[in-house]
């Protein structure tokens, strides 16, 4: 089971480089990555295994982010309101060599910024992304997947892909005024 340990911090090369593509059928090894990934974030995602184990929670992980430059990573959005324990996910999977095959013109923030388990600083500001896309990736049967996201979900996966393009969210941030967002950006909290 990955341990904070695991995660590679800002500074790494690994984090700035661009990510390999996947061949499928998957190897053993790139199975056995996948599920490591899913399983980091459903423990995080339990106040208990999340205190047991020192680890910050996450909705999102990718393979650099465990010294893995390749094009994976794993997403778990549990719906906002998390009151209702068995509330399905608003996004679950585990996304390979994904793809944005449109975007909206109009930008989507999260109000309270964002952070990165591989960058122990916080920045403050907000990260303006697209609101809604179109993603297209294989999950781990190489089955294709074309599904339209729109605010939460929408920001996880974008920040996702970015760590497969040597992007860290701190990039997008507007240096002069970064409580700052394009006009008509879409605040979600
Ligand atoms: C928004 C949020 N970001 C958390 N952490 N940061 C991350 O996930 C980073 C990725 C996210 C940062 C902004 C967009 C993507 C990890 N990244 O570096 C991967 O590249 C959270 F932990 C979190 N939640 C809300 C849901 N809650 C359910 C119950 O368990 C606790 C959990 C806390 N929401
Ligand atoms: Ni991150």
């Amino acid at each position: 089971m990955y341990l904070m340990k695991d995660i590679t911090r800002d500074g790494n090369p690994v984090l700035r480089k661009r990510a390999a593509k996947i061949e499928f059928p998957l190897s053993e090894e790139d199975q056995e990555l996948a599920k490591k990934m899913m399983e980091y974030l459903e423990v995080s995602q339990d106040p208990e295994l999340c205190e047991k184990y020192k680890l910050r929670a996450g909705v999102g992980l990718a393979a650099p982010q465990v010294g893995v430059s390749k094009q994976m990573a794993a997403v778990l959005v549990p719906p906002l309101d998390s009151d209702d324990e068995d509330a399905k996910p608003l996004f679950k999977d585990v996304i390979i060599n994904p793809v944005i095959v449109s975007e909206s013109v109009q930008y989507g923030a999260l109000t309270e910024g964002e952070g990165c388990l591989s960058v122990d600083k916080d920045v403050p500001g907000y990260v303006p992304r697209h609101d809604r896309i179109t993603l297209r990736y294989q999950d781990v049967k190489g089955e294709k997947h074309q599904v339209r996201l729109k605010n939460y979900p929408a920001i996880v996966c974008q920040h996702e892909i970015d760590h497969l393009h040597g992007v860290l969210f701190y990039d997008h941030i507007n240096k002069e005024h970064p409580f700052e967002a394009p006009e008509g950006t879409i605040m979600i909290s």
